[in-house]
Formats: structure tokens, sequence, C-alpha cells
């Protein structure tokens, strides 16, 4: 209260030169310097959480000079007040003389940053950069999508050429002999019968040899189209070899099988004739149904052993065992 009397009577005088100072000079002076104090203060705090929140920030020293320079002139602010009162004259002029220092470092760095400050692009440059980036992204996109269509494509085209006869059409002998395999677990976890025929032309080499390859080619494919015709949805088909097929047929006991071999041998001699000239061609045929103790490759040579027999009975006949 004393020192609110003596501020407000006159009584607390400024010190030195100061003395003829008035209250209300007085209030001028340390008011003005105190809001520049308190404000030169907060600016560099908040420009070195800018620095610290922001590792991107360009010229980030440049920020960190401004809130020393900032911070020093507040230092003469602070100094300015208190030698209203007490004449610390000399450290006032030490602050003063550092606040010059760094203010003509912060000087000279940004003039040294100003041409590379100038070239940064402005807004305009920026939205145009932009707006191009965008519409190459955009192209990229389509780019990508259009590669991943090729893609799709090419793989089914690949799965495609992996698991299909190219010249007939039917399932590769890969396939095939992964389907059978399957078949053959369904038939020990469903004890459902499982049957397959073995199947190969009679003599072609003679129509190779006789007619051209071609010709052969064209007899492959119709004995294909032919057998195809008998068969269920549930049935499947390969070509496992040159004139060689393998027919699986689950839920077929080894009578159906027979009687379904026996009609598809009966078609296949009106189906391959060409021309009048090539002759048709047969087939022999050898079944065999699935036991419990089978597997994948016994169940094939109990099919192959059946189809020998059947060639060794003469050819264009079914066996089966
Ligand atoms: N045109 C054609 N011929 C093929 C193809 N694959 C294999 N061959 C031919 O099929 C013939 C098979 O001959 P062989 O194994 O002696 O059998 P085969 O003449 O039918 O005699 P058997 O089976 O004992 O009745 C060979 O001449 C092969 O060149 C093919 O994709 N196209």
């Amino acid at each position: 209260m004393a020192i609110l009397t003596d501020l407000f009577n006159g009584n607390f005088m400024p010190h030195g030169h100061c003395l003829l100072w008035r209250p209300d000079l007085l209030m001028l002076h340390v008011g003005g310097d105190a809001l520049t104090f308190i404000a030169y203060m907060l600016i560099p705090a908040a420009l070195v959480r800018l620095v610290r929140a922001r590792d991107d920030l360009r010229f980030g020293s440049m920020f960190l000079m401004f809130a020393g320079f900032i911070f020093f002139c507040g230092a003469t602010h602070l100094l300015g007040i208190i030698n209203v009162w007490h004449g610390y004259y000399y450290i006032h002029g030490i602050v003063k003389s550092l606040t010059g220092v760094i203010s003509i470092m912060t000087a000279i760095m940004l003039w040294r940053l100003l041409p590379e400050a100038i070239s940064l692009p402005g807004k305009r440059q920026m939205q145009v950069t932009i707006a191009e980036l965008v519409k190459a992204e955009r192209k990229l996109a389509e780019a990508n999508q259009h590669l991943e269509a090729e893609v799709r494509k090419r793989t089914a085209q690949l799965e495609q050429m992996a698991t299909t006869d190219e010249l007939t059409g039917l399932l590769s002998r890969r396939e095939i002999m992964r389907i059978l395999e399957v078949e053959i677990a369904r038939v020990s976890r469903q004890s459902t019968p499982l049957s397959i025929m073995m199947l190969d032309l009679d003599h072609f080499k003679s129509i190779n040899d006789n007619f051209g390859h071609q010709v052969g080619d064209t007899t492959l494919k119709t004995a294909a189209d032919s057998f195809s015709i008998f068969l269920r949805k549930t049935d499947f088909i390969g070509r496992i070899g040159g004139e060689e097929f393998l027919i699986v047929l689950p839920d077929t006991k080894l009578n159906d099988a027979y009687e379904l071999a026996e009609r598809i041998r009966l078609v296949l001699e009106q189906h391959t004739v060409q021309a009048p000239s090539v002759p048709a061609c047969t087939a022999s045929i050898g079944i065999a149904q699935c036991q419990p103790a089978d597997n994948l490759n016994s169940l094939i040579q109990r099919a192959d052993e059946a189809l020998y027999q059947a060639k060794s009975k003469g050819r264009n006949c079914v066996v089966g065992t």
C-alpha cells in the first residue's frame, strides 16, 4: 500500500535523470515496457514450440534466431523498468549489446536465407503442382487398374492352361490326377463307390502315319467329344497321354462303369470317321472300382492292367477288375 501511495503521490520518483518524471509519465513508460516485455517473452516461447512441433519446418534455425533476438529485446525492456528505480545501467548496457549482436546475426542470417525463401513456390504455383500431381495420380490408378485386370486375365489363362489339355479341351493329366486323389479320399470318408476308366485309342499310330498328324489331332478331338456326351456333370475326364484318357466316375459301381464303357466304345466307332478313306477309330478300355485299401497309384495300376488285358484280347473291348 505504501508503495502504491508513493507511486501516485509523486514521492516514488524515477532514478537519476528521471527526477523530473511525473506519475502519469512514469505509468506510461513502465506500462509500455511491461506489456512489451510480456509479449517479447511469449513470442519466443511460441516460436520454440512451433520448431519443436514441426520437424518438417523450413528455416527452423531462423525461427530460433528470431526467438533469441526477441527474448533479448524483452530483457532490455525489463531492465528499462528496473532502471527507473535502480541504476543497473551497466547490466542494461551489456544486455543491449547482446541484443545488438544477436540482432545483427539474425539480420545476416535473414538476408542470406532471403533468396531461398523468395524462390519457394507460391500458393498459386503449389495449386498448379498439386493439380498436376492429382492428375498424374489418377492416371497411375487407371494404369494400375488396367494392369491388375491384365494380370487377372493372364492368371486365369495360366490356370486354364495348367488344368486343361490344349488340343482336346479335356482336363490335363495333372488336374485329373489331382481330382482322382480327392475322389479316393471321399470314398474312404463317405463309403460311396468310385470307378475309373482308362481308355486308349487302338492303332492310333497308323492314323498318324497314313493320314498325317493333323488328321490324328482331329481324331483325338472327335474322340474326346464323343466320350463327353455320355458323362454326368459329376464325372471327370482328362487326357493323360498321347491317345490315352482317364475318366473318373464318382458314385459309380464297376457294373455301371462297364455299361458306360461299352456305350462309349460303340459310339466312338461311329463318331471318329472323318472321311470315307479314314478308318473308324476304336478304343480299348480298362475299368477298375476303388477298393478301401486303394490309393491313387494302386487304383491307376489296376485300371492300367485291365487296359493291357483289353489290348491283349484283340483291342476294341472293355475289361474290368
Ligand atoms: N496326332 C497326334 N498324335 C499323337 C499325339 N500324341 C501322341 N500321338 C501319337 O500317338 C501314337 C501312339 O502310338 P502307340 O503308342 O504305338 O499306340 P497305338 O498306335 O495306338 O497302338 P496301341 O495303343 O497298341 O493300339 C504315336 O504315333 C504318337 O506320335 C497328338 O497329340 N496328336
